[in-house]
């Protein structure tokens, strides 16, 4: 009976189940989406039951639809949306607050403070990361401050904090395994990227408790194994990687110079360095690629927070389209934007500008604008975002990018890709799969249970299913344009 790999990639805003076979295609997926809960404004939140709930739902129904058994899943591989951050009791299992998520700004002010107090370099340089509301160590710290009876708590080690992967694995193992994979373990401001530790100075610095952490494990292997209460038999957990890292690997970006960007909510390029932490020099973020066999590869990351979900503005907010889709029409019934610029800082700017209070601005309009304008100026700012991030990265390098491998939904828009590869001057490949993050984490669990031999056999598996070539325009006005429009963005923020 032939065996297959069940991925879980728990999403920000669902979560799905696919079950990929030995030749790396997904014959069942399954999806969910959960509540997103917005207290005030600039705070994200999801319920850490709901998430567990609808990922181990959609496992279910996975396996089930397909006609399957759990005896014939060799192996589960877990991906998950990354720096969204739990806290809970260990005696009972039950969240003391919400998971606070990676958009979540909560933290702005307090990243600031440490900012100003000259601590910067000591974070970059130990964690590869900028201090930032985004990453973990802050969200923690605020739950311990803000919720009633949680310090004490935590300070006689009755509590413990995850990512989504620890607190899936926790639920999956009832309460056997506390542990985070390494690559999850590298976005939360606490570890240490160039001594492979939980760093006691940045524990010490943000108020969090050692009782509180993980235990790091590598991103393949026999990490942990479901309890008998889950399927119907024990399962091993053989793969776990943060979403974008599992892409990065689903897209067999496995040599040093190898550069993926996956356009979602928002957009994620990483770029494989190879065997030594880069630090950046243009603002880009460096974390862990993976670590298999012992080998910790690292990436350059560049973060931006609204691409697609730009698109779902003008759906939901705007309503100026009624699917994502019809964007695509919309903007293509104009040659340009008329001079039309669209910066959507609706949470702040990411890479490479990282400013918190920036927000969302629409420059240029005259007379003549229309909503075609804005609708084209909207997908442009997907690519114009990539491209400074790109820019960034060749700098940190010191290379040309030729080949950008591309998936996730707005990779859909054949418009955007085109104008994508024609700003950057560099090929766009989109894969095969749609699925690239849950197949990463496939490959990785796939690797870590012997379903496949070695990298080589899934590496021979990648294919692109569209190549966009670049075509000549008119770059410089088009880029100093975009540049005054990121000031105007940034200097609407009053710091
Ligand atoms: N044809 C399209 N053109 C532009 N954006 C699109 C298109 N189709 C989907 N999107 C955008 O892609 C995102 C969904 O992609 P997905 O990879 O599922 O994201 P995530 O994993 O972050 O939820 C949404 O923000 C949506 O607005
Ligand atoms: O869930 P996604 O695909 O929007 O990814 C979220 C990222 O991991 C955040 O860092």
């Amino acid at each position: 009976m032939s065996k297959y790999i069940l991925a879980f990639d728990q999403g920000t805003t669902s979560s799905r189940a696919i079950i990929f076979n030995h030749q790396g295609k997904a014959i069942s997926t399954t999806q969910r989406e959960f509540k997103q809960i917005f207290p005030k404004p600039g705070w994200v939140e999801h319920d850490p039951n709901e998430i567990w709930s609808t990922q181990i739902g959609v496992a279910a129904e996975a396996v089930s639809k397909s006609k399957l058994k759990s005896e014939d899943i060799q192996a589960i591989g877990i991906t998950n949306q990354r720096e969204t951050t739990v806290v809970w009791d260990r005696n009972t299992g039950e969240p003391v607050y919400n998971a606070i998520v990676w958009q979540d700004r909560r933290t702005s002010d307090y990243c600031d403070e440490l900012r100003e107090q000259g601590y910067e370099d000591m974070v970059r340089k130990k964690t590869g990361l900028v201090i930032d509301a985004y990453f973990v160590a802050t969200k923690v710290k605020w739950i311990l401050d803000n919720i009633e009876g949680a310090r004490s708590k935590a300070d006689n080690g009755d509590l413990i904090f995850g990512t989504i992967d620890s607190w899936l694995v926790w639920n999956l193992t009832g309460g056997e395994s506390h542990i985070t994979d390494i690559t999850n373990a590298s976005r939360t401001m606490l570890y240490n990227i160039q001594t492979l530790e939980w760093d006691d100075e940045l524990l010490k610095l943000f108020e969090i408790p050692s009782s509180m952490l993980p235990t790091v494990v590598e991103s393949s292997g026999p990490l942990a194994v479901t309890s008998g209460a889950i399927f119907s038999k024990k399962i091993p957990i053989t793969g776990i990687a943060g979403d974008q890292h599992a892409a990065l690997f689903g897209q067999m970006c496995l040599k040093p110079g190898m550069i993926k960007n996956t356009y979602g909510t928002g957009c994620f390029m990483l770029m494989n360095i190879g065997e030594k932490p880069i630090v950046s020099e243009n603002r880009l973020v460096t974390t862990i690629a993976w670590k298999i066999n012992g080998k910790v590869s690292y990436a350059l990351e560049g973060s931006i927070f609204i691409a697609g979900a730009v698109v779902q503005w003008l759906r939901d907010g705007m309503q100026m389209i009624s699917s994502a889709s019809e964007i695509e029409d919309l903007a293509s019934a104009v040659d340009n934007t008329n001079g039309v610029y669209f910066v959507p800082a609706f949470t702040g700017l990411g890479a490479p500008y990282w400013n918190q209070h920036a927000r969302g601005t629409i420059t240029g309009i005259t007379r003549g604008s229309t909503k075609n304008h804005i609708a084209r100026a909207a997908l442009e700012s997907i690519a114009f975002q990539t491209y400074d991030v790109l820019k960034a990265m060749e700098a940190d390098a010191n290379i040309e990018i030729k080949e950008l491998r591309v998936d996730g939904g707005a990779t859909e828009n054949d418009l955007l890709m085109q104008f994508q590869a024609d700003i950057l001057k560099t090929k766009i490949l989109r894969s095969q799969t749609a699925e690239v993050t849950a197949l990463g984490a496939a490959y990785l669990a796939g690797l870590g249970s012997g379903y496949w031999k070695n990298i080589s056999e899934v590496e021979e598996k990648w294919e692109e299913s569209r190549a966009y070539n670049p075509e000549n325009i008119n770059l410089e006005e088009l880029i100093n344009g975009w540049k005054r429009a990121i000031k105007a963005a940034n200097s609407w923020s009053s710091n």
